[in-house]
């Protein structure tokens, strides 16, 4: 379990000088649950997945997970950027085994596991090519496999999805929630996308803008497995609609949130 308690974050000098990102933010995140974020750039959406990965302390308040509080990066915790960031000099399977070649936990059954999630990737045929031999999306998705390599029971995801094509990104968010259901964890995902965000979740939290606050957090009542194809349900209409009109609806709002 996830707790966030009045977690603030000023960048910069405190006081005048100092940019308040985030202000006020209470939110449980249960076992095995998927919360999306969304909400207006520069609401503050990678700033409390940092909080919450234990990149950054919290100016205010406190994260704990199972009772502890986060005061740096955790083994149980797997993060997932929206550029890939692999190491260029080593192999996609090297890149993959990282955290647990770090962890010291580059056993057998790790390197099985790398390879098994390079082959649901689709890109175990890239195993032994550097990163720079392959697309942007194949990149992506070795970064995703990276996140997953030592069985994390958290996922932070920060629009890991952002830069792929249309298509794969449909793929790879349904392919996330196989994963999930294979291997259950708590998934806290940062997307741009409506849809995405309604397909994903369990919960979705709407940010307002600066300083980032929880506008309304969304419970999606949509059955699993999901689809795209429940996008005409009305639940995911009524869930979209919603979003758009806390995101859209007042005279603050920004255009970069796609519908
Ligand atoms: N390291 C930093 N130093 C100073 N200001 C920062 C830093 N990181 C973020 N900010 C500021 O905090 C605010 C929130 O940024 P953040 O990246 O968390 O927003 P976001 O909602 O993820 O935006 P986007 O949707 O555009 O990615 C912004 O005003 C940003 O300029």
């Amino acid at each position: 379990m996830i707790e966030i308690s009045n977690a603030g974050q000023v960048f910069g000098p405190a006081g005048e000088g100092g940019v308040r990102a985030l202000d006020g933010i209470n939110l449980t995140i249960r076992d095995r649950e998927i919360v999306t974020l969304v909400g207006p750039s520069g609401c503050g959406k990678s700033t409390l997945l940092r909080l919450v990965s234990g990149l950054i302390p919290p100016s205010e308040g406190a994260i704990r997970i199972n009772g502890d509080k986060v005061t740096a990066p955790r083994q149980d915790t797997g993060i997932v950027f929206q550029a890939p960031t692999l190491l260029p000099w080593a192999t996609i399977f090297e890149n993959v085994m990282f955290p647990s070649s770090i962890m010291k936990r580059d056993d057998a059954a790790a390197r099985e596991r790398a390879h098994e999630l390079l082959r649901v990737a689709g890109i175990a045929d890239f195993a032994d090519r550097r990163p720079k031999q392959l697309s942007g999306g194949m990149q992506q998705r070795a970064a995703i496999c990276r996140a997953l390599v030592h069985n994390p029971s958290i996922l932070l995801m920060d629009e890991p999805f952002g830069a792929l094509d249309a298509l794969t990104r449909e793929v790879m968010t349904i392919e996330l929630l196989r994963i999930w259901t294979a291997t259950p964890k708590t998934i806290l995902f940062v997307t741009h996308s409506i849809p995405e965000a309604v397909i994903l979740a369990d919960r979705v939290v709407v940010m307002s803008p600066r300083p980032g606050r929880i506008a309304e957090i969304i419970e999606v009542d949509l059955p699993r497995p999901r689809n795209f194809a429940l996008a005409g349900h009305p639940e995911f209409q009524r869930c979209a609609e919603r979003i758009r009109n806390l995101i859209f609806g007042d005279q603050g709002a920004r255009f970069d949130v796609q519908h």
